[in-house]
């Protein structure tokens, strides 16, 4: 285990997150900060993993040796400006932020000083170490960064490298949103089980339990493709039949396709917003 001090700027639901895989992975609850302008969430934050909280991000970024970058995009560029009176030769920054490129960060614009910094996208399934995050490294950063980075992204989850920036985008779409979509997926069938008659607390348990032996098929069955899983739940002339039908005469592969594109086109022009 790494002795880095890991300050998060911005204390929200990302954050959280990650601070849960690190916490529960044996991370020192010392080693951690939070820095968040109102102090509901540092409490719980306290509460819940013992790390150490703050309202003064440039308390927190000083006495670190690894920043992470948590804020929503659009105020991403405020709070760096704010660090910029630091010195950050000796610090590696990682931004979770979705769609600014790694360029912003640079001297010729958010952090005014050259900067070490890594790109992620991770998910909010990290709080209970199934999250999957994407990692980018420009030319600059070494193998002992990458190395702290990569326990960090993977304290809560799997994580990988992607060669091209651009690829991170596609991670959104892929891991970064995607809970979301799956979430939308069970509400709607709780919402359809509710209106034919059954009691919501039943139909979550059953649609969750559905969701979950699903995800380990996939899991532990690599051999098999989505496709055969499928079939292997469909019996000819049967009811998965019927439903899966209404699912490809609705075009759900189309629909799904148009998501991510939209997904990807968002953090595409998030770059260009913030
Ligand atoms: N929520 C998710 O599933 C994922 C989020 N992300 C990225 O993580 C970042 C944070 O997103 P969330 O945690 O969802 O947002 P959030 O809104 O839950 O958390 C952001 C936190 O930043 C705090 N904040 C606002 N101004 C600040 C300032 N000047 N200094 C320090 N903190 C400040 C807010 O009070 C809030 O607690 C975003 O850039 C998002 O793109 C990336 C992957 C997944
Ligand atoms: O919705 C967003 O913009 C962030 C990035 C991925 C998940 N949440």
């Amino acid at each position: 285990m790494s002795d880095k001090r890991i300050c998060f700027i911005g204390a929200g639901n990302m954050s959280r997150s990650i601070i849960s895989g690190l916490v529960n992975s044996g991370y020192s609850p010392q080693l951690i900060e939070a820095s968040n302008p109102s102090t509901g969430k540092l409490q719980a934050l306290q509460a819940d993993f013992a790390i150490k909280v703050t309202t003064d991000n440039l308390a927190a970024a000083k006495a670190a040796d690894v920043i992470v970058l948590a804020v929503k995009p659009q105020l991403m560029q405020q709070v760096c400006a704010a660090l910029q009176s630091l010195d950050l030769s000796n610090k590696l920054l990682i931004t979770i932020a979705a769609g600014i490129s790694a360029a912003r960060y640079s001297d010729s614009d958010y952090l005014a000083q050259p900067v070490k910094l890594i790109r992620t996208m991770p998910n909010t399934p990290m709080q209970i170490g199934t999250g999957m995050s994407g990692m980018f490294a420009p030319a600059n950063i070494n193998d002992e960064d990458k190395a702290i980075c990569n326990l960090i992204m993977t304290s809560g989850g799997q994580a990988v490298w992607v060669e091209k920036e651009a690829d991170l985008n596609l991670v959104i779409a892929l891991a970064g949103s995607s809970p979301a979509y799956f979430f939308l997926f069970v509400e709607a069938m709780i919402k359809a089980a509710t209106e034919l008659g059954m009691e919501q607390q039943t139909a979550r348990a059953l649609a969750q339990q559905a969701a979950l032996g699903a995800a380990k098929m996939l899991l532990e069955n690599p051999q098999l493709s989505p496709q055969q899983l499928r079939q292997n739940v469909t019996s000819k002339g049967g009811t998965t039949h019927e439903a899966v039908e209404t699912f490809i005469q609705g075009n759900l592969s189309g629909l799904v396709k148009q998501a991510m594109n939209n997904c990807i086109a968002r953090a595409e022009a998030m770059a260009q917003e913030f």
